[in-house]
């Protein structure tokens, strides 16, 4: 399968060269064909991880909005993701693609949950600021235009356009009107997102209270104040989330000192260790297991999600069906290079969690096809009343 190029290293179980690119990128000696469909396993996890976050991030492109997926569930992944690279560099069992597709998608997943913050707390945050900067900065202005009012209320009038230029007598500044719609728009949901009051997390409560009815309009001036508190609190717990994840390394700092030495400090490791890993072994193991623990139990949030919505809407299956396959084959290129327990049992966080992770993957695929179904039985059954009620009409009036 693979080109074999010059070769500096010499397998010593089978005395056979090495195959050169992949010495010379991966650091691995493939030295049968046992070797060799482990590694292409390997590789095929590795491309699924590199693809597999790009439909959701496409998804949540269109829709200007992350709400389809769980942030906890994003978060996790990031935090897994975080304890894997320290384990798969402390513990030398592990293959070279095991790190490289580690490295790959922390990185995806970190540009995905970028993405979910901008739209759904920074994006919006910001709009609601320049919002209610504008509406305080106008009050004033608005004054003599809500007269007849005298509890301040907007009434219908003012309502009428989307932006009333108001001449500022006490400031030389252009003072705008902004109009119930536009106001109102700003926590508007986007294409599609009448379920997003049954989100959990900040957005939600945003939505909630962002409602796009201008009859709301003075419900959702008033509760602008009380939303601060509670939005700030959980930016904050996310905010301490993001702190502990970065100091997570630095907490670890002797461990990552031993990770730098990378790979061949790796080999080093299994050369000295008779592949235990000893000591390193030891704390790379443990934090496998903390990584398998944290990737498992970050599916529920999204599970949750989707059955407390009653909808899959903004998520995007691919996301599952490229990390099931990222998976298997994940376990596969484990398997397949060895079934030596000495080789499997310290490799046991990382293929328990992937199967785990397949089991919960397929549950998610089939919550999908479930309420895709479900959202289409309910579509036909309202067009076929439709249809029945318009047939009647026809009839009575003819
Ligand atoms: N950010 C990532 N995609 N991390 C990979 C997580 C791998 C883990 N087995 C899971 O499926 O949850």
């Amino acid at each position: 399968m693979a080109v074999m190029n010059q070769s500096y290293k010499y397998c010593s179980a089978e005395n056979k060269p090495c195959i050169g690119w992949v010495e010379t990128y991966f650091h691995d000696c493939l030295c049968n064909f046992k070797d060799q469909v482990s590694f292409t396993c390997g590789f095929i996890s590795l491309i699924c991880w590199a693809v597999a976050e790009i439909p959701q991030i496409f998804t949540n492109f269109i829709n200007k909005s992350g709400h389809g997926v769980s942030l906890p569930f994003l978060l996790a992944w990031v935090l897994g993701d975080i304890f894997n690279l320290v384990g798969c560099l402390l513990e030398p069992a592990t293959l070279p693609t095991q790190y490289y597709t580690a490295l790959l998608y922390t990185v995806s997943t970190i540009l995905l949950v970028l993405q979910c913050v901008y739209y759904d707390y920074i994006g919006r945050w910001w709009k609601q600021r320049k919002n209610k900067q504008s509406h305080y900065d106008d009050e004033d202005a608005k004054k003599p235009l809500n007269d007849t009012n005298s509890t301040g209320s907007v009434t219908n009038t003012t309502i009428s356009s989307s932006s009333i230029f108001i001449p500022s007598r006490a400031s030389s500044r252009d003072l705008y009107y902004t109009s119930a719609r536009s106001l109102a728009s700003s926590g508007t949901p986007p294409i599609g997102s009448y379920l997003r009051p049954a989100r959990s997390g900040p957005s939600a409560l945003q939505d909630i209270n962002g409602s796009s009815d201008d009859d709301d309009l003075h419900n959702t001036t008033i509760s602008v104040p009380s939303q601060n508190p509670k939005r700030i609190s959980r930016s904050v717990g996310y905010g301490t989330f993001f702190a502990t994840c970065a100091a997570l390394p630095v907490q670890n700092k002797a461990a990552i000192m031993e990770g730098h030495m990378g790979l061949s400090g790796r080999r080093l490791l299994m050369l000295n260790n008779g592949g235990s890993g000893g000591h390193h072994g030891v704390l790379g193991i443990w934090l496998g297991w903390m990584m398998a623990a944290i990737y498992m139990g970050g599916r529920i949030p999204q599970i949750w999600l989707n059955i407390k919505r009653g909808s899959v809407e903004g998520l995007n299956p691919l996301m599952f069906i490229f990390a099931l396959i990222a998976n298997v084959t994940y376990v596969a290129s484990i398997l397949v290079r060895s079934t030596d327990w000495k080789k499997i049992r310290p490799n046991m966080p990382w293929l328990l969690d992937a199967i785990v992770c397949v089991v919960l993957d397929l549950f998610i695929i089939l919550q999908y096809v479930y309420y895709r179904l479900k959202e289409r039985r309910t579509r036909n059954r309202a067009q076929g009343c439709k249809n029945t009620s318009d047939y009647y009409y026809e009839k009575v009036e003819k």
